[in-house]
């Protein structure tokens, strides 16, 4: 004879229907995991809006818009990589909302760089979040990390290092400040400066790697990396 589902049958599917759906990954969350291709995309852009904000930070360096125009673009181009680690760096170790900061390493781990650049990239990250540096103290670094006198194409080194010493003697006074119980603290900050130049060394290794996957640079990466 005829099956029939019952009224209260039917509000008892449309319940455990409703909350079955409930439990599916949203689709977005889902597309969170992003081809290779659109995280390469995204971090295009974050480096190219970190390159327009890394040369307005360089322009307020006192002292900096005196030196000599060319030694100025020298120092720019050969710190850019540099300064945009210790940026990303910060951004990572920041404790933002869980995912956030994933999402970032997500990111650069699925965005076609190879693994052999991958692990020196995050082992700098980690030993930046260990030295728990102050915003004074960060943007002290960078500073000292743009006006470094022996970059490729600086002329007058000098008027560069007349620049970089008296960041490096205030850096030095905030280190034992802000961690009177590590009297190496100093010491320890400028061996990241050490770790960021091999990092350097990786990054146009990467770079290389990417052109010769025919991905594109924006027009101003492509000017501070002379890329195509
Ligand atoms: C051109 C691009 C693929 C690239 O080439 N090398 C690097 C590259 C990589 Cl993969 C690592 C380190 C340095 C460079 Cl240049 C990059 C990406 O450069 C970045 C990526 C992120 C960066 C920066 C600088 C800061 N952050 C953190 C940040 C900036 C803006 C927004 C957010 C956010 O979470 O919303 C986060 C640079």
């Amino acid at each position: 004879d005829k099956v029939e589902i019952t009224k209260e049958q039917q509000v008892l599917m449309q319940a455990i229907l409703k909350a079955y759906e409930r439990h599916q990954i949203p689709q977005d969350v889902a597309k969170r995991l992003y081809s290779a291709e659109e995280n390469f995309l995204l971090l295009t852009e974050m480096a190219t809006s970190q390159v327009q904000v890394l040369v307005e930070f360089t322009k307020n360096i006192p002292g900096f818009l005196s030196l000599d125009h060319e030694d100025q673009i020298a120092l720019l181009k050969g710190s850019a990589v540099e300064a945009m680690f210790l940026r990303s760096a910060q951004v990572f170790n920041r404790k933002t909302p869980a995912g956030h900061t994933e999402v970032l390493e997500e990111r650069i781990r699925k965005s076609g760089i190879s693994e052999e650049f991958i692990k020196p990239m995050f082992n700098f990250y980690k030993s930046i979040g260990e030295l728990l540096m102050s915003p004074e103290e960060q943007a002290l670094l960078t500073a000292v990390t743009i006006l470094t006198p022996d970059r490729p194409y600086v002329k007058d080194h000098a008027a560069v290092e007349r620049l970089q010493e008296p960041m490096l003697e205030v850096l030095k006074k905030l280190c034992t400040l802000h961690h009177p119980h590590e009297p190496q603290y100093f010491a320890r900050l400028l061996g990241r400066l050490t770790e960021l130049r091999s990092l350097n060394h990786y990054h146009a290794e990467i770079i290389t790697s990417w052109r010769v996957n025919d991905h594109k640079f924006t027009p101003l990466l492509c000017e501070i990396w002379d890329v195509q």
